[in-house]
């Protein structure tokens, strides 16, 4: 089978100036200006099956966003190849954009003024959708996302939840064969989250949908990805299964703890639990290996030894998954 999405040596390298500090130098910038060449992204390949989807993971100035608008064709790569069901993104826009769609959590395709009703009409309008098509489309969209009752509302007093579901169906109205999202569920909560990544589920399953989603929230990926790729320092480091990435990230897990006495002089490292922060007698924060322990005996085990008054936990940072990669390296 032809892959829908053929990346093949794929770069990308912006030139910038670099601008001194103070008057002196920015005047003197004016009429000597050093380049600085920055390869956002450097010579990554992949191959996607249609009905895939993949997450890409990695930390701050990675290249995702790179990445990713070179795959939607708003931006032209330096160098490398990038074949999307048989189109060149950039050059093939015109006729490419009908069959993506796409999702940036940072940037709205609606228009802040008008009601969403009123942007998803004008997309009907630019991708041709027949009318009828579009009533069904629009009223299976906006039930599966629960927001037939706010579309009717100018955009400017939507909650960002109510903002990013209707962004969905802006993108998918014209029933795209892509999906791109570039951190669809930043600074969502639980409930948004978990409602937009069944929302996908559901369009990958029913229409064989391929999705791309860039993310630094590791639940994204967990909830949703069958393979993840991850890049860091615009290099490809890993691209693999999520059973895979598991296996690299171990069984761990980080839990923050406030005590209600003071547990200074407290020993916590052991075979399963690491210090990793420990910013007063009353605060903690340990790496536990799940593998060894379960969470709930865990914390059963703290509670038999210490009263607390709060605690979080959480998956490992994404940048402590790039490192675990690392290290795990020959084994990649
Ligand atoms: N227009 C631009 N001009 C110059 N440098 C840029 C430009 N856009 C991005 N960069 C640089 O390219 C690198 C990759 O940026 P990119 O936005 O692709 O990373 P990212 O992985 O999406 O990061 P984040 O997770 O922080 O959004 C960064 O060093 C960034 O500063």
């Amino acid at each position: 089978m032809m892959p829908v999405i053929d990346v093949k040596h794929l770069t990308k390298t912006y030139k910038t100036y670099k601008r001194g500090a103070g008057m002196g130098q920015t005047f003197k910038s004016f009429f000597q200006r050093e380049e600085v060449m920055v390869h956002a992204v450097n010579d990554i390949s992949f191959a996607i099956e249609q009905g895939e989807i993949c997450g890409i993971l990695g930390p701050n100035g990675a290249g995702k966003s790179t990445a990713i608008k070179m795959l939607c064709g708003a931006l032209y790569p330096t160098s490398g190849e990038i074949q999307v069901l048989g189109y060149s993104p950039a050059r093939d826009r015109k006729r490419y954009v009908g069959k993506i769609g796409a999702v940036f959590g940072q940037k709205s395709q609606l228009i802040w003024d008008i009601p969403p009703i009123d942007s998803f009409n004008m997309n009907r309008a630019i991708y041709g959708i027949a009318t009828p098509d579009f009533k069904s489309r629009l009223e299976e969209l906006t039930e599966l996302l629960d927001i037939a009752h706010v579309i009717e509302k100018p955009t400017r007093v939507l909650s960002l939840g109510e903002r990013m579901k209707c962004e969905f169906v802006m993108a998918m109205l014209h029933q795209p064969d892509i999906l791109f999202l570039d951190e669809p569920t930043i600074g969502l909560d639980v409930i948004a989250k978990v409602k937009i990544r069944e929302f996908v589920h559901q369009m990958n399953k029913k229409q064989n949908m391929t999705c791309i989603l860039t993310t630094h929230d590791l639940e994204d990926v967990e909830e949703l990805a069958h393979r993840v790729i991850v890049i860091n320092h615009g290099e490809k480091v890993f691209d693999d299964s999520l059973q895979r990435l598991k296996l690299f990230l171990g069984e761990k897990k980080r839990v923050s703890f406030t005590f209600s006495e003071s547990v200074q002089g407290t020993v916590f490292d052991n075979a399963y639990t690491k210090v990793i922060d420990r910013p007063s007698d009353f605060q903690i924060t340990l790496e536990v290996d799940t593998a060894y322990i379960s969470i709930s005996d865990f914390l059963e085990d703290i509670s038999r030894k210490h009263r607390f008054s709060d605690i979080s936990v959480k998956e490992l940072p994404i940048q402590q998954v790039v490192m675990n990669i690392y290290e795990n390296a020959g084994g990649y």
